[in-house]
């Protein structure tokens, strides 16, 4: 059987046993993803199954895309026909056909997080409620948890009666499923949520679901949540052909509400599953893969696996010491340059990991300075960029037009005398007799009301009346090509001539070819495929292999993928792990940290290189944090320590006591004056407005405002749980938080 050659035997066992409920666990690189793409095409091969009646859930739209692309390769035709797709972009198909049933329209628009500030603000507004007790992000975020464990606004107000505050969030939460609803819209976490909802009050269109997918595959299942795992479940429980594979040693997204817990109790709520292990791992060398399970053994409560290879011992892993995060970004650069020159390697060969996005920057720099081509995924993101937005506004708008947000954004863009008092009158006439913003310009005699701008309302009104007709047509680059020039967009930009309206015309020109390139490639082209396709497409997904350059990337995004070369960068306390994970003391939160390192060691195929830099400046303030924990947890016949590195600290010495982070203070620029601050001696704080915060009893905040005050400063501080307080700076002994 061509499909099983070149597996080993528990890989097999994992192809072949195609019925039942099956848990495939194991490490990093044993051919987890491998084992899902043969299984795929050995049901449609060997046991005829055809290939619509396959759900397979992955990760990324890429990984998703790679295993389509590999099932065509074994299979030949009919992989199209599988429904390989992430939760999102599956469920979005779901809703598509059968959400008018939970009172929305199949046209609905899928906000990212910078529509959710706005809608979170417009309600904070309403309902009277100060930013500063409840800042935005606080609140999306515990909107967010409950959406994830798939409690609704009126169950969170039930569980909320007698808490204060949290009735408060219950009123926000409701005002704001409020808002969706109204606008047609859907936030990300709402896809999965309302899915689930209309399976369980819709039994006839989960029964559907679950007599058309027969068997069904989710990969990286130590990641899922709990709206994930119902949705799952519930799909799974006719025909109980489910595989799942994962690897709980990477379970890295506790954060966003993953439950490590749904692949260790699998056993329990699969009955007669059967669990596959596979131990050898094809990926990486002996080295790399000892120093992966030296790290990750520190963890406790894990299922314990021994992974082996059969791979050569290859290279030790090259520990490098630098002063500052400049040599250690040069050291990487003149040792990628290093390596093509004398090894023929290629630039596609290196990954440069590291934990948050912000350390990115000096590693730019360098690769410029050395013109070493490279990738950025994630930093701003292109359909963040406001010329993007509001052009997607556009297409929103036309395509699902009670999305009242969209339409705000642009009714005045650009601008065409229709002003704040204007629309704040529509607005609160349309709230008045329930209908959306669209419907309100569009009547003739409501119009009529609004006296001076009737006029300019019913124009744009047609505009949009016009767009939507042509929508209708197909092509998705023209109608933007059309909205450009007849709205005056492009002309406005043009006259700008600035090096800013420069960069905005060549990002319009970007999202121009992005759209023909779906019209030419999308099966059934449509405004509202273009828009999907647009809201969830992640950083990763525009990772292309293809492209020779070197690729810089957050450890998460890493997951799944593998580099021959790997520079994993700032290994310091306090960056990695990170320092919200030092200070809370919490084990929990270290161990995640700890599981992203393993995530991040075992990406690698032939060598790793461990950075960590003496000093780092990071948002403006320079930081002199111990060598990472993580690597006095590698046994020293692992590693090599290389030249750049100052004997004089040891980096394996002590840095298992308890590490300490000391910051240099940086002059405050915020609201204390010029006069103020010349006329006092004070030593300037640490933080500065916008920053997080600890405070001994409050825990962390933000710092929302702070005033000089003789001896000391006036810091308000906004907490989760208590609220916004006024406390004397050093006197609270308010501490920095990174
Ligand atoms: N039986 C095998 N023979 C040869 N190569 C294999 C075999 N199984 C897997 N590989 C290779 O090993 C590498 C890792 O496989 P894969 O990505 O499927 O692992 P994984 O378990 O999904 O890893 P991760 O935990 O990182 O997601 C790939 O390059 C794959 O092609
Ligand atoms: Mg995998």
């Amino acid at each position: 059987m061509r499909l099983v050659e070149g597996l080993n035997p528990k890989q097999k066992e994992a192809v072949l046993q195609t019925e039942g409920p099956v848990l495939i666990l194991a490490g990093a690189g044993s051919g987890k993803t491998r084992v899902l793409t043969h299984r795929i095409a050995y049901l449609i091969q060997e046991k005829n199954i055809l290939p619509w009646k396959i759900l397979a859930i992955t990760f990324t739209n890429k990984a998703a895309k790679e295993m389509r692309e590999r099932v065509d390769q074994l299979v030949g035709k009919g992989a199209e026909e599988i429904w390989v797709s992430t939760f999102h972009s599956a469920c979005v198909k779901i809703l598509r056909r059968d959400i008018d049933k939970i009172g929305y329209n199949r046209y609905f628009t899928i906000y990212d997080t910078g529509d959710q500030k706005s809608l979170i603000k417009e309600c904070l507004k309403e309902l009277n409620y100060n930013e500063k007790n409840y800042p935005v992000s606080y609140v999306l975020g515990e909107i967010s948890n409950q959406k994830n464990e798939l409690v609704s606004a009126s169950d969170y107000e039930k569980n909320s009666a007698g808490d204060f505050r949290k009735e408060k969030l219950a009123n926000i939460y409701k005002l704001y499923q409020k808002k969706l609803e109204s606008n047609n819209a859907l936030d990300f976490d709402d896809i999965i949520f309302k899915t689930v909802e209309l399976f369980i009050y819709h039994p006839e269109v989960l029964e559907y679901y679950q007599n058309r997918f027969e068997y069904i595959m989710v990969d990286e299942y130590q990641d899922t949540n709990t709206a994930q795992y119902k949705l799952v479940k519930l799909l799974a429980s006719k025909h109980h052909n489910l595989c799942v594979v994962g690897d709980d040693d990477q379970s890295i997204y506790g954060w966003r509400g993953a439950n490590i817990r749904n692949i260790l109790d699998f056993e329990k709520d699969f009955k007669n599953a059967k669990v596959i292990k596979l131990e050898q791992n094809y990926r990486s060398t002996k080295v790399i893969l000892d120093a992966a399970n030296a790290v990750i053994k520190n963890n406790f409560g894990r299922k314990s696996k021994a992974l082996w290879t059969e791979n050569e011992q290859g290279d030790l892993i090259d520990v490098r010491e630098t002063d500052n995060e400049h040599d250690e970004a040069e050291f990487v650069a003149n040792e990628i340059v290093k390596q093509i020159e004398e090894e023929g390697r290629e630039y596609k060969d290196f990954a440069v990991l590291y934990r948050t996005n912000a350390q990115s920057r000096v590693l730019e720099e360098h690769f410029i300075k050395h013109a070493i081509p490279y990738r950025l995924l994630g930093g701003v993101r292109f359909y963040e960029r406001k010329e993007i937005k509001d052009l997607l506004g556009y297409l929103r708008v036309i395509q699902n037009p009670s999305d009242d947000l969209s339409l705000k954004r642009i009714i005045n863009v650009p601008k065409r005398g229709i002003g704040d008092t204007t629309i704040g009158k529509v607005e609160a006439f349309a709230s008045d007799y329930d209908m959306s913003f669209f419907d309100a310009i569009r009547d003739v005699e409501i119009v009529s009301q609004f006296g001076r701008s009737a006029s300019k309302l019913k124009k744009f009104a047609d505009l949009i009346g016009v767009f939507q007709v042509e929508a209708q047509a197909g092509s998705v680059m023209e109608l933007v090509e059309n909205i450009l020039e007849r709205t005056g967009y492009l002309k406005e930009l043009e006259n700008e001539n600035t090096e800013e309206s420069k960069e905005r015309i060549q990002n319009i020109k970007e999202l121009i070819s992005k759209a023909a390139d779906y019209d030419q490639n999308a099966e059934e082209p449509s405004l509202e495929g273009f828009l999907e396709e647009v809201s969830l497409v992640a950083d990763i997904d525009n990772y292309n292999e293809a492209n020779n350059a070197v690729v810089l990337m957050t450890l998460h995004s890493a997951k799944g993928l593998e580099f021959p070369y790997v520079f994993i960068t700032g290994l310091e306390e306090g960056i990695f792990p990170s320092y919200m994970s030092v200070v809370s003391e919490n084990e929990d939160a270290v161990e995640e940290e700890r599981r992203l390192c393993y995530v991040g060691i075992t990406r690698a195929r032939q060598k790793l290189y461990l950075c960590y830099a003496k000093s780092r400046m990071l948002r403006g303030l320079t930081q002199y944090n111990r060598c990472s924990r993580f690597i006095s947890e590698l046994p020293k016949d692992l590693i090599s320590i290389g030249n750049k590195v100052k004997k004089a600290v040891d980096p394996l010495a002590g840095i298992r006591s308890r590490n300490k982070v000391l910051h240099t203070y940086t002059p405050y620029q915020g609201a204390v004056s010029k006069a103020d601050n010349s006329s006092s001696e004070n030593t300037p704080l640490e933080f500065e407005c916008g920053d997080l915060v600890k405070h001994i009893k409050f825990g962390v905040g933000t710092v929302e405002d702070i005033r000089y005050a003789g001896a000391d400063y006036e810091v308000t501080v906004t907490f989760p749980k208590f609220g916004s307080k006024k406390l004397m700076a050093r006197l609270a002994k308010l501490k920095l938080v990174q």
